[in-house]
């Protein structure tokens, strides 16, 4: 790989596909930010919201997820990581960082079932590990990591790249329609992709198993699910079994029925585990409106629109028809918003997820897809247009149908990232649906506030409150 002038090695960029730019210079974006609103029609949009992180107050208190006593030199990683981490104004390990990274740079490797609330940075972790274990010289895939989506794959890679800008990384994507034409073997050192990809390069011997030394599940309780992914990750895994590699698992949620198959997939791992009441971040403020109907909860979204677009928000549907219904609604009436799903081409996926993440789109309206380790600092609000509910077969359109209390964690947890301030909203529109709100708030033990639906004025205001 060649160095460029400044004498960085330039990571190699797949198949034309360059990964979104990593969000980063977190400490620089610590300062108070004042973002401020751009239409003048109205009191609620003329409005200006101070919002002031404090990191290092977080990072230096016990009790928060970011605290650590150590520095990332006392973590025992290599000066070419190090100089990567400073270049992303990471200046102090987070917890789970702090806890994580000595126990999985041991040797010999032993594997990992990390749990850390939601925009922690537990993507470093993993990442750095999967850096820290390669050997450069050796022109052979050493590392694997799989996601739940194209979206979070492209993302992680955007980390590697980045912490890894000081080394000579050689990376490849393993996700559908990214791959280089007719190829017959990847040497990339690190491979990062999603599961049905995956297999497909395994099997045809693409990749050379023999030297995969880490293999890293991010969101793992997602990818270890019978419902979700789990038989495909199960194939991935065995397809390494001579290789025998660390097995890294981490999320924000290891929900019971996943634990189990967990230990059985990551034998004899360290664990890090949380609380139930400590899942969700403390930094996110979550309310409720009640709504009278499916209709109205379209009028109250379009009536949000002016606060939806203050910083950036991404609105989370049941199912892709309602996303596109939405999307197209609020089109036609002449709002800006983009619309993101499973059915749509990856090309068009990449295009809007970029969009969105570099802000030329404000709000979102998406599906459960994005629902896990988006991580885009500006979104500083979450709506629910509809609650997240269970995916087991055939309940969804029951009646008794279960809130889905991980996917409401992931889902809010869009915002709030690594100590910011952020909002959510659920709408609710009939008993059904506020009995499974409360479970979720019963679950969480967190309170849910209610907001009138015909005080956008009261919304501004505690929104505001919220924000500080
Ligand atoms: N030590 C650090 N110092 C400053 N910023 C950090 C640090 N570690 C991570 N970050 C930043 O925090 C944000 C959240 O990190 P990350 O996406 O890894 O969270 P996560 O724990 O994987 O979240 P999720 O559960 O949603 O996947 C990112 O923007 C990342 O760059």
């Amino acid at each position: 790989m060649e160095k460029d002038a400044d004498g960085f090695y330039t990571p190699k960029v797949v198949d034309g596909t360059a990964p979104p730019k990593p969000e980063g210079k977190a400490v620089e974006e610590q300062k108070p930010e004042v973002a401020e609103a751009t239409s003048t029609t109205t009191d609620l949009i003329s409005s200006t919201f101070e919002v002031t992180v404090t990191l290092a107050d977080q990072q230096a208190d016990p009790n928060s997820p970011l605290y650590s006593v150590k520095s990332f030199e006392q973590l025992g990683l290599h000066q070419d990581l190090l100089k990567g981490l400073y270049a992303l104004g990471f200046s102090k390990p987070s917890k789970i960082q702090e806890r994580a990274l000595p126990l999985l740079l041991a040797n010999p490797p032993q594997n990992m079932i990390g749990q850390s609330q939601s925009g922690t940075g537990k993507t470093a972790a993993f990442v750095l590990t999967m850096l820290s274990r390669v050997d450069f010289s050796v022109n052979k895939t050493q590392a694997i990591c799989l996601a739940p989506s194209r979206e979070l794959a492209r993302q992680i890679m955007s980390v590697v790249v980045a912490m890894g800008k000081f080394t000579p990384v050689q990376t490849e994507y393993a996700i559908k329609d990214n791959l280089p034409k007719d190829v017959s073997r990847m040497t990339a050192h690190i491979v990062v992709g999603t599961p049905g990809t995956m297999i497909d390069l395994l099997r045809r011997n693409v990749i050379d198993s023999s030297g995969i030394k880490v293999f890293v599940l991010d969101e793992a309780d997602n990818m270890l699910d019978q419902d979700g992914l789990g038989e495909q990750t199960l194939r991935v895994k065995n397809l390494l079994s001579k290789a025998k590699p660390q097995i890294i698992l981490f999320s924000a949620t290891f929900p019971d029925h996943v634990r189990n198959f967990a230990n059985k997939f990551a034998p004899q791992a360290n664990k890090i585990e949380l609380q139930k009441e400590e899942l969700s971040v403390e930094g996110i403020r979550q309310f409720y409106m009640d709504c009278r109907d499916e209709e109205h909860k379209y009028d109250i979204l379009v009536s949000l629109y002016q606060l939806l677009t203050i910083g950036q928000s991404i609105i989370f549907c049941q199912h892709r028809h309602t996303a596109d219904r939405i999307s197209q609604r609020m089109t036609v009436e002449g709002h800006k918003v983009a619309s993101l799903h499973g059915a749509k081409n990856a090309t068009e996926r990449d295009t809007i997820i970029d969009s969105f993440r570099e802000g030329r789109e404000k709000v979102l309206i998406t599906t459960n897809v994005i629902a896990r380790g988006i991580d885009i600092l500006q979104v500083n609000m979450v709506v629910n247009y509809d609650l997240p509910l269970m995916n087991e077969r055939g309940n969804q359109h029951s009646n008794d149908a279960r809130p889905d209390v991980e996917t409401y964690i992931h889902r809010i947890g869009r915002t709030g990232r690594f100590g910011r301030k952020g909002i959510s909203i659920n709408f609710v529109h009939d008993k059904k649906t506020w009995l499974q709100m409360e479970e979720i708030e019963k679950t969480l033990g967190k309170k849910i506030i209610r907001i009138e639906t015909d005080d956008l004025d009261e919304m501004e205001e505690k929104m505001k409150k919220a924000l500080k």
